[in-house]
């Protein structure tokens, strides 16, 4: 029985060749990933959706126009909607979430921010008579809800939104309203043509007192002719760089008026005689946005993945020079640089995606808290994720992007699938704050646990290590040291020493006098990298332990491969700051880049064992070369010729434009 379970008749032999040379059971890793009911659920749902054209697109999505892309995905989720629980459990976010992926890929679908925050917002901040109203009909999709939160002029400084709710006592209800052209809800997704209802984040005025931005519930269109309500203006913001299925929108509220009972009121109330209740903790509205912060980490882990089981796949099957001259054409996999750009994209993707549920854990951990008004880790938590949320998905851009070229030209083209996924991606830069921003949210809260250390105050375990000053040389070599511990220390130190150098920078610039707002301001560079250092460091922790946790010594192995890989290419990446205090010398960073080189060596014929492992079936993938059977040039060839510009052999196009201007240049001589 090959360790390698993917092994099929008629595959291209260079792949199979791969998959023979498997050390370590793909049934076995894809367990340890998905854990083993849902690896063998997801193998079935595949098999299921395979079954159903209705739920299969007719042509590749590529070829098709934005409105005929927006009318396949309503199409293909009514028949999710009818037939899906004969293939899934609905009620199981794994499984749905794996039909979603199947029968939709990346590009979005009418129901996402119904899912993935609409309803979110409504279980962590309506109440429980509200939730009761309004969650049942919303899991039912009697409507369809979205967040409706950014605003044409300010998506980031919340506390600037323009929308306005104003509360009447008299008739009980809030008026929302857009008083501005900048106050224009803008970027929604599925708000467009989509949403009956939505969430909108507006300030709450009571008795001409601002109370700051809060959750409304409104509805946008009539449920039954989806016809704009009075006083609504609503529409699509038009084709983006990616996510063209998504039909994000705009919105103007004109004097809109609602029941009092639609401002969600777990945390803030407002009576029926317009007496305001503040939350236990000012930003427990921006509830939602923790949540997609949290769950977005994984997500954007399986687009690497992804990314990185194409390149792969077609680095083994693609020939193209010679290593040695006269012993013929290699397969790209083998060229050194081929393995440093993939293998280091694969650890990426391995260490967000386990990384990443450990996030999604504790998060669920402390949501519960907060529901029941414990909100002493809100801070830990917030820091974390806004750190998170960035690293991931800036380097998982690149990841994905280094995939793509490393496919050369047809990573270009749209067959190789890579081109999409990269514009889907890397929008986890921008949605649920912006990476700059989000970065100096977290080194606000870098600087208070110096400043705390100072004052010798207690440090969360998140910050621990900034205490450790006795870490001050590279461990590496050294006997008794193994090579993991002498790269997380040497983590610890960067991250260490980044924070305390501009921390110290930022003091000495306030106590010359500057304000703390410009002392800010002109740090802020340095801010966001020691924000990236302390989340990188801790990312390679949690992704050790994650490792070290595996009962399976085959598949720990395997994971020690990828881990040691990872924590090299950290190390080496930021290099420049093992210099700084004279922690590290040139030798010594070499001797990591040699350990680096050893392991894509080692890692090199488990390659397409890793991905294949990961279990993303061709109809998810979308791929032409990451196809799992690796026939790559005959199915290109068919791509190409299926493409709408293909269907005639004259374009009417060429007939009426080019062919008279032709004629007329021959008619002239
Ligand atoms: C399942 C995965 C996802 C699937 C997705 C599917 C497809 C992908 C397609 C599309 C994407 C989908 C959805 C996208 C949705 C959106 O983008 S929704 C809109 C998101 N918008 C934002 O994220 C806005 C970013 N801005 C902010 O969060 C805040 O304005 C900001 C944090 C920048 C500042 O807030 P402000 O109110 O001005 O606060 P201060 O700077 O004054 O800070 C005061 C203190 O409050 C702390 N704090 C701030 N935010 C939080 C929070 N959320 N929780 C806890 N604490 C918070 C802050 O740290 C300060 O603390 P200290 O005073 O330092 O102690
Ligand atoms: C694909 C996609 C889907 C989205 N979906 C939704 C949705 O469903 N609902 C919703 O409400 N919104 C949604 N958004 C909006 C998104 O959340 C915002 O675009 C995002 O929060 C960034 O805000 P902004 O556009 O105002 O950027 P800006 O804040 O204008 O950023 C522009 C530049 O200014 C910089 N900048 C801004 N403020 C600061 C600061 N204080 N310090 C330093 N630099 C700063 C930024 O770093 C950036 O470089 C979506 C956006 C995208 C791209």
């Amino acid at each position: 029985m090959p360790l390698n379970h993917l092994i099929r008749d008629g595959d291209n032999p260079d792949i199979t060749e791969e998959r023979q040379k498997a050390t370590f059971s793909t049934e076995e890793l894809a367990i340890e990933i998905y854990g083993e009911p849902l690896a063998q659920r997801r193998r079935e749902i595949s098999a299921e959706v395979l079954k159903r054209p209705e739920l299969l697109d007719d042509c590749p999505h590529v070829f098709l126009d934005r409105t005929t892309k927006v009318e396949n995905s309503m199409k293909k989720t009514v028949a999710v909607m009818e037939k899906g629980s004969e293939i899934c459990d609905f009620t199981s976010r794994e499984e749905l979430g794996h039909l979603v992926c199947e029968v939709f890929g990346d590009d979005g679908f009418p129901l996402s921010i119904h899912f993935v925050m609409f309803l979110p917002a409504i279980q962590g901040q309506a109440d429980d008579e509200q939730a009761e109203q309004w969650i049942p009909r919303a899991m039912r999709l009697e409507f369809i809800g979205t967040y409706a939160q950014t605003e044409l002029g300010h998506g980031t400084n919340l506390r600037a939104l323009e929308t306005t709710a104003t509360y009447d006592k008299r008739t009980q209800e809030f008026i929302l309203h857009t008083p501005t052209v900048s106050a224009y809800k803008w970027w929604p997704g599925n708000l467009g043509k989509t949403a009956n209802y939505v969430i909108a984040n507006a300030q709450l005025y009571i008795d001409g007192k601002s109370h700051g931005p809060h959750n409304f519930l409104v509805q946008i269109r009539d449920e039954n002719t989806h016809q704009p309500m009075p006083g609504i203006t609503v529409g699509d913001i038009g084709p983006k760089f990616g996510l063209n299925t998504n039909d994000n929108g705009f919105l103007r509220f004109d004097h809109v008026r609602i029941p009092r009972r639609n401002m969600l009121m777990r945390h803030s109330k407002v009576s029926a005689d317009g007496v305001y209740s503040p939350p236990v903790h000012p930003k427990l509205s921006y509830g939602a946005m923790i949540f997609v912060r949290a769950t977005m980490i994984r997500m954007l882990a399986h687009v690497v993945l992804k990314a990185a089981t194409i390149a792969i796949r077609y680095s083994c099957v693609r020939r193209q020079g010679e290593i040695k001259t006269g012993n013929g054409e290699v397969k790209i996999l083998e060229y050194q640089t081929q393995q440093h750009r993939l293998f280091t994209a694969l650890a990426r993707g391995f260490a967000y995606r386990l990384v990443g549920d450990e996030v999604k854990n504790l998060y669920e951990k402390i949501a519960e808290e907060v529901k029941h008004g414990n909100v002493e880790q809100l801070a830990d938590l917030h820091a974390l994720l806004s750190g998170m949320k960035s690293i991931v998905s800036y380097d998982s851009g690149k990841a994905i992007e280094q995939c793509r070229m490393a496919c050369g030209g047809h990573g270009y083209s749209h067959a190789s699938g890579i081109p999409e996924m990269y514009a889907v991606e890397i929008a986890g830069c921008t949605y649920e704050g912006e990476n700059m921003v989000m970065l100096q949210q977290q080194a606000r809260y870098l600087v208070k646990g110096i400043h705390r250390l100072a004052h010798g105050e207690e440090l969360s375990t998140m910050l621990q290590y900034l205490a450790n000053t006795s870490n001050n040389k590279f461990r590496i070599g050294e006997s008794g040291v193994d090579l993991e511990n002498a790269l997380i220390l040497a983590l610890e130190y960067i991250a260490r020493s980044t924070i305390e150098r501009v921390t110290a920078r930022l003091d000495s610039l306030q106590n010359k006098g500057l304000s703390a707002e410009n002392a800010w301001n002109e740090n802020a560079v340095e801010l966001t990298r020691a924000s990236r250092t302390h989340t990188r460091l801790w990312i390679a922790r949690c992704f050790r332990d994650r490792v070290h946790r595996i009962e399976n010594h085959a598949i720990r192995s395997a994971l020690t491969d990828i881990l040691e890989l990872f924590l090299t290419y950290e190390v080496v990446d930021m290099s420049q700051y093992l210099y700084q205090g004279g922690y590290a010398n040139s030798d010594q960073v070499a001797q990591v880049k040699d350990a680096m080189y050893k392991l894509l060596e080692k890692i090199r014929p488990n390659a397409v064992s890793y991905v294949d492992a990961y279990e993303v079936s061709d109809t998810e993938l979308r791929s032409v070369l990451g196809r799992r059977d690796g026939n790559v040039y005959d199915n290109l060839l068919k791509w190409a010729k299926s493409n709408p510009l293909n269907r005639t052999e004259v374009l009417p196009a060429v007939e009426k434009h080019l062919m008279p201007m032709m004629l007329a240049a021959k008619s002239k001589l």
